[in-house]
């Protein structure tokens, strides 16, 4: 994806976002809610066409040979099209034909992702009587049928139970054996497991990108350390104040009898845990606790995307909202 930008009327929902999705990874998309995930997910399906930039799946430019690119893709939308008055074995025969695969195999690929996706045992079922979950892995099979090398997948977890979730993820983690995988969620542990890549978007921009244990190292910065000294907090203060190198040292509450807490923190090549430990030792202040307060990549991801609040929707355009397009389900 080169410099993509789309605009909806005079709001920017993708604002020059450039990345690469190498080859057999599981790629997480993450953001907060109106982040421009599902935006940018129907741009690489070549569902929307962008207001400038370029998108090549597998080598093949989208939005000039949508065609053959739509072949490499399987998509997963948030709220995945199915007919509910179909059976699920009706409903995959129907999205098989509509990705033109050829008669013969039809039969086989049915079968096949209807194993892959545990939806064997309720072929027969129809859809409008299959739990949310299920319904989930339906939409699921009907993008593997064509068994495209890309598989797209909008916050496939969504609405499902825990349960259901570990399932999903289980599944998704199978399927990255055989397919590239680029899945979108706003919610960092449901990625976090299973993605190799992360690439975090805010207000339609890129903040942050890697794998997610060198996300959180290269991130989480100097850790803050909290300790908790027996003594009257104005003279550890005084004390604590003079080490070299601290940025900020507030006192809070602490529950036990004469004793005090601080949060330090220093610039960012310094340690002060034992350069701590010495003042306390040197002054006969006992150090009763001493902590690291390390940014998990939870943290990292809300401190990234605090500012988020989801704009209300130009009424003029032709938005609809969730609700609505779940009623047309
Ligand atoms: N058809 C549209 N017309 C106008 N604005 C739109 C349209 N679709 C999306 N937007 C706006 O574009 C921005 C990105 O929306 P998008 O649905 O891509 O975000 P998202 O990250 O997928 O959010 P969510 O997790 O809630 O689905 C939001 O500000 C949204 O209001």
């Amino acid at each position: 994806m080169r410099d993509l930008v789309k605009q909806y009327g005079n709001r920017l929902a993708v604002d020059h976002l450039s990345f690469t999705v190498p080859d057999g990874q599981i790629f997480g998309f993450l953001g907060p809610n109106g982040a421009g995930k599902s935006t940018t997910m129907n741009l690489m399906t070549g569902y929307l066409g962008p207001t400038s930039g370029e998108i090549l799946v597998d080598g093949i430019p989208v939005t000039k040979e949508p065609e053959k690119a739509k072949r490499c893709i399987g998509y997963l939308p948030e709220l995945p099209p199915l007919y509910m008055d179909m059976t699920v074995e009706e409903y995959l025969r129907f999205a098989a034909q509509l990705k033109k695969v050829p008669k013969s195999e039809r039969e086989a690929q049915v079968d096949r992702v209807a194993g892959m996706t545990g939806v064997d045992q309720v072929l027969g079922r129809l859809i409008r009587n299959l739990s949310k979950g299920y319904r989930q892995r339906v939409g699921l099979a009907q993008a593997l049928l064509g068994f495209p090398k890309v598989l797209i997948l909008d916050e496939p977890t969504v609405g499902l139970d825990p349960k259901q979730i570990l399932e999903m993820r289980t599944l998704i983690s199978q399927l990255a054996q055989e397919h590239t995988v680029i899945l979108s969620s706003h919610i960092l542990s449901e990625v976090q497991e299973v993605c190799d890549h992360l690439l975090i978007i805010h207000h339609g921009k890129k903040v942050a990108a890697g794998e997610p244990a060198e996300l959180e190292r290269s991130l989480s910065g100097n850790p803050a350390l909290e300790i908790v000294v027996r003594g009257e907090g104005e003279a550890v203060q005084s004390q604590l104040a003079l080490l070299s190198g601290i940025t900020s040292l507030t006192q809070h509450d602490c529950p036990e009898a004469n004793c005090c807490a601080f949060r330090l923190e220093s610039t960012p090549d310094q340690d002060l845990r034992e350069a701590v430990f010495q003042t306390c030792a040197r002054q006969g202040l006992p150090l009763l606790e001493l902590r690291r307060d390390t940014l998990t990549l939870e943290d990292i991801f809300l401190k990234l995307t605090s500012d988020d609040v989801e704009e209300e929707r130009d009424e003029s355009s032709q938005t609809r909202s969730k609700e609505e397009k779940e009623a047309e389900q």
